[in-house]
Order: structure tokens, then sequence, then C-alpha cells
């Protein structure tokens, strides 16, 4: 189960749940509904789908190569993976992938949304699948083969011949087929402003239906009905049983439960499907609590440490207008007070408010207006619903922040929920090296903005800066800046450039006294060539130092920082600052005798009912 620390589980989390990546692109909206492609009498979530299958059928059951790794974005210029709808998919899922969620799992991860999004079965999620950066074998089945290769190409991909009538029953639910696309399937219909595209079943639904229209003679699928022979291949191949798992009483896939539950597990299998030697993560279950973000930052002249966290909600929380108020509590990290050691931690205190959003926290000076976020598919399908609460506090590096946890008071109730981290506190991150939110190219001027209009390429270096306390001696220093998305620039796949293979590289970060000293810290910066395209950069920051007091060395760092931070291109204000004041640490702990508050430990309500949502998924008990 899950423990704080765990970048890659809450990376892959916040991304599942969200439906937002890193960068806060919200690219779920796109199949959110299970929304038309365009004015066309298909679906987003047809498209993604349809990509996720193909990525998967290089997989080769004989040596284990292949699966789900993105080879796909290599193999578009492919007869067999022809269609406007994967070059648009590629395009919606190009900017999203990062360290720790690789192309091949957002691919996962979108198959996932698309079906929950068209009222489909929550699919069980994990990551960790690998990116390859080039094409795989051959493997994907085309309407015009033979039912003995279809046969031998699913017997490849890992699938029987039973399971494939099942598996593109699952995938023929959503979409159909274009004239543009397959034209000896499809005739045009001439009308080059509304072109014709035949559904698989009249529903665009991820349902049945496509197997109870095939059984009672009522289907239009263009791969069943028509007037080419050739390409009838769902025909041929639902047929290759006498139609036994199409229509099997009750457990036949024209039943709504046997389909879903069939299509549950084929479509985990297709999205699990890894080369030998990759390991998935476990399913992402939500996390109820999360720690989302913490990090130490420059505001107004003073170093200042900023923490995120998200609570999950039910959709039924959001109607009354629920205000909540929320502590921030920590003990200094050097110092007299050091871990607490008088007896007494900090305490970040706000009280209930007035003039809120509708649904949110109380705010006095010190906690930012919630960021509301509707959630991924896979949470609207839940009835989830996130809130981001964000706490900001001015510091001194003499005192700083150790360890640090949060209570929480909903309005009208007398008690307080603490979150520690199951008793032991949140460590904050190092802030001997702090992040200097200014991510700027070309010569000795600072810039922001776009950075050329060939997002593949860029000219000018970019440059990453820190901040190393002078307490410090800096022994080396250096980044590693990580970028594995890519651009989409023409909706042809015939002129389709290959996506960049990502960028993962090392640079030194050297003193940079153009950036004049500040609160004690010496600036130090990198300068980033050979990007992608820049914007998406993440670095990770390393340097190993000796304490100028005590001649000790260690190594300082932080993982995973956004390059280009919004606040520094101005889209952004930092986050307003929270009034701190002392507490005795008894209290601080256990959530009671806060101010004027009498507030009792206790589990929320909440907490069951996060647990009975994640009894959802599939039967996954999340452990405590
Ligand atoms: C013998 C195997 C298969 C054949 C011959 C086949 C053939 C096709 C063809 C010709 C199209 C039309 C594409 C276009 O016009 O752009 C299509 C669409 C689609 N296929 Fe398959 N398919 C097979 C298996 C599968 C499987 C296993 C899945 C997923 C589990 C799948 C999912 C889809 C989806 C979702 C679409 C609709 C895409 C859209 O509307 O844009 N197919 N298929």
């Amino acid at each position: 189960a899950y423990v704080w620390p765990d970048p890659q589980y809450e990376t892959l989390e916040g991304m599942f749940y969200e439906g937002t990546s890193f960068h806060g692109n919200q690219f779920a909206a796109f199949v959110a509904n299970c929304a038309q492609r365009d004015d066309r009498n298909t679906t987003v979530a047809a498209e993604w789908v349809r990509l996720a299958y193909h990525d998967m059928a290089t997989f080769n059951i004989t040596d284990g190569t292949g699966g789900v790794d993105a080879s796909i974005y290599y193999e578009l210029d492919r007869e067999e993976n022809i269609g406007d709808g994967m070059i648009r998919t590629m395009g919606e899922l190009s900017l999203t992938s990062n360290k720790y969620i690789s192309r091949a799992d957002v691919i996962a991860m979108a198959a996932t949304w698309s079906v929950a999004a068209c009222k489909g079965p929550i699919l069980p999620f994990r990551g960790g699948r690998q990116d390859v950066f080039v094409a795989g074998r051959k493997g994907v089945p085309e309407p015009q083969q033979e039912l003995k290769e279809h046969v031998e190409s699913f017997r490849l991909q890992g699938f029987n011949a039973t399971e494939m009538i099942a598996l593109i029953a699952c995938g023929h639910t959503l979409g159909g087929v274009r004239e543009e696309d397959f034209p000896t399937i499809v005739p045009t219909n001439n009308q080059p402003s509304n072109r014709r595209l035949d559904t698989f079943d009249s529903t665009p639904q991820f349902d049945s239906a496509i197997a109870i229209e095939y059984i009672a003679g009522t289907t239009r699928n263009p791969l069943v009905v028509n007037s080419n022979q050739t390409i009838l291949s769902d025909l041929r191949i639902f047929s290759s049983d006498k139609n036994v798992t199409m229509n099997r009483q009750v457990s036949g896939l024209k039943d709504p439960n046997t389909f879903s539950q069939t299509c549950s597990t084929l479509l985990t299998r297709m999205i699990d499907t890894v080369r030998k030697g990759v390991t998935l993560t476990e399913p992402i279950v939500p996390i109820p609590f999360k720690l989302s973000q913490q990090r130490f930052m420059f505001i107004g002249g003073e170093l200042a440490f900023s923490t995120q966290f998200r609570i999950l909600n039910t959709l039924n929380d959001q109607t009354g207008s629920r205000k909540r108020t929320v502590r921030l509590f920590w003990c200094d990290r050097r110092g007299a007070n050091a871990n607490c050691a008088d007896g007494t931690a900090n305490v970040a205190v706000t009280v209930a408010g007035n003039g809120l959003p509708s649904f949110g926290a109380s705010i006095d000076g010190g906690v930012t207006a919630p960021t509301f976020a509707v959630g991924s598919p896979v949470s609207q399908a839940l009835n989830m619903t996130m809130t981001f609460y964000t706490v900001t506090v001015s510091v001194a590096f003499e005192r700083s922040v150790g360890k640090f946890w949060f209570s929480i008071t909903e309005e009208g109730s007398p008690n307080s929920t603490v979150q520690d981290n199951d008793g032991t506190g949140y460590v904050a991150v190092d802030d001997e090296i702090v992040y200097l939110p200014v991510g700027f190219k070309g010569g000795p001027t600072i810039q922001v903005g776009p950075l050329t209009t060939d997002p593949d390429k860029s000219p000018f270096p970019i440059y990453i800066a820190a901040g190393i306390h002078s307490s410090m001696k800096v022994d080396s220093a250096s980044i590693r800046a990580f970028d594995s998305t890519f651009s989409v620039r023409t909706l042809s796949a015939k002129q389709l450039a290959p996506p960049k293979a990502l960028f993962n590289e090392t640079f030194p970060l050297s003193e940079n006294t153009s950036l004049p000293s500040f609160v004690g810290y010496n600036f130090y910066s990198a300068e980033v060539t050979n990007g992608l395209g820049f914007s998406q950069i993440t670095a990770d920051f390393k340097a190993n130092v000796t304490d100028v007091s005590t001649g000790n060395k260690k190594t300082v760092g932080l993982d995973f920082v956004l390059a280009i931070d919004p606040q520094s291109v101005g889209t952004t204000l930092p986050p307003p600052l929270a009034t701190i004041s002392t507490v005795n640490l008894t209290s601080a702990r256990n959530g009671t005798k806060l101010g004027s508050d009498a507030m009792i430990s206790a589990l929320p309500l909440r907490e069951g009912t996060v647990y009975a949502l994640l009894g959802l998924l599939g039967g996954l008990i999340y452990a405590v």
C-alpha cells in the first residue's frame, strides 16, 4: 500500500484522478462525458482506445517484446495504423508525460479514462510502463485479412480465439469507420462538410449494444454488414465460434454485466501488456489526504515555506456551503527549538472567514482559496471531487521548517482531524538549496515567454537557477533536466515528423553573480541546451556541500521541479503569507484545545466515505 513519500505513486495518482498533467494541462477533459469528436459521429474516447490497442499490438508473446510502450508514435505512417483519430490522439496526449509517467502510461491512462467517460467499467490503473523511441514490429490486424491470420495476430498479442472475439467487441462498442481512412469499407458520401462515418453500433456509450445488435441481426456495423465481402472481419471473427461468445445465455457478451466484466478484464490485460522485464506498480487508488506539494521559495524578501494538500470529497458534499479551517503545524528545523525541543510548535492559524466560494476553505490571510477540481472521468464515475489548499509561511533559515502536519476543522463541527502521516509527520524538503522560479533564456538579460516558433528546436539555452545557502560551501552542483513530451505539428501521418526521443541530461550548476545574494543564499545557474521545447522541462537539483561551521559534508537536492515555473512568467502570483503563532506541542499533535476551539481528535466522517469509494475500484482494498 501507498506510504508517503512515493513520488511516482503520487504523480500517477494525481494525474489519474485529477485528470491534469503536472504542468496543469487538463487533458482528461477531451474525453469527459464521452465527448463527440468535433461534429463527427464518433467520440474522442473511441480514438484514444483504438490508439492504445494499436500500441499494444506490437507485443510478441514469443520473445516478450513490444506491448504498450508508446512505439505507436513511430508507427503512424504504416497502413495498419491509418486514421485521422490517431494523429489527433497523439497531439492531445503529447504534452503530458514526465519523469514519473511515461508516454506509454499516458496512453494506458487515456484508455482507462475513455472507457469510464463513456459509462464503461472502471479499469484498475497501474503505472511503470517503459517507453521506446523507435517503431516496433508490425502486428495490427486489418479487416481484409483471413480469420486464421487474425487468430495468429491475437495469439502473438497474448489473447486466445475466444478472447479475441470479446476484445474486439469491447473495442468496437465505441466509434466507427471513416470514409477518408477506409474508402473500401465506407465509400464516400461526397459531402465534404459532413463526411461519412459508420458506427459499429447505435450507441456512442461503452455498452453491450455491439453484441445485442449483432445477435438481433439489426447491426449496421460496417465490418459485419457490407457489400464489400473481403473486409467483413468482425463478422468472420464474431461468428468464428458459431456466435457462442456473443450469444451464450446469461454469460454472452450481449448481457450488459457480462460485457462489462469481460471487457474490464480484457482491456486491463491489454493496457498492462508490457515487454518482458518491465514491472508495473500496484493499482493506483486515491490517496484520501494527500500532501501534494511542498517547497521553499522566496517571497517578499524572505525565505518562505509553502505546502499544498488535497482533500477528497464526494459530489454530495459540494451542495452545502461547507467551510473548513485548516492549520499548518511545524517544528523548527534548527536552533534552540529544533524538533519542538521546548514543547511548542508553530502554527499558521486560520479562522472561519466569509465571502468564500460555496465549496471550500475558510481563509484568514494565509490559506489561499481552494482550487476546485472536477477530476478525471474516473473520479467523476466514482462521484469523487477534490479540494486543494495551499498554506505559505515566512520562515528564517536559522529556524526553518523540519517536520510538519495539519489539522482540519469542518465548519460547525467541534472536531478536528489531524493529518500527520500516520503519526510520523511530514518532513520538509531540503532548504539549503532553494529553486529560484526564473526560467529564462538568451544572453545576459532575463527573458521569458515563447521560446521559438518551432517547439522541437530551441536555439537558445535556458537558465535554471537555485539559491544555495552561504552556510554551505559548494563542492559540486548540477541539475538533471528531463522532458519526454513532444510536439505534433501536422495532421497528416505522411508528413508527421516522429517525436523526439526523451531529453534527460545533466548540466553543471555554477555560481551566477549576476543574481545578487539574497537572505543568505548565493545563486547558481545551469545553462540547459538542446531541450525539446523547454516548456515542459523538470529539473532535479543536486549539490555536494560542506557545512562551513562543522566541516561535515552532505548532499542536498530537490526532486522534480517545474523548470519554467508559472510564477516566473507572471501568470501566477506568489501565495499570500499566513500569520504564525505558537502552540503547545501536545495540543498541536492531537488537535485539541487550539486557540478558542474545543477540539477532539477524531477520524472524520469523510474517511469512511473514501474507503467506500475505494471499495468500488474493482474490489481493491486500501490497506491502512
Ligand atoms: C481484427 C481486429 C480488428 C480490426 C480488423 C479492426 C478494424 C478497425 C477499423 C477498420 C476501424 C476504423 C478506423 C478508422 O476509420 O479510422 C476500427 C476502429 C476502431 N477500432 Fe478496431 N479493429 C480490430 C480490433 C480492435 C480492438 C481489439 C480494439 C480495442 C480493444 C479496437 C478498437 C477500435 C476502436 C475504439 C475504433 C473506433 C475508432 C474511432 O471511431 O475513431 N479494434 N477498427
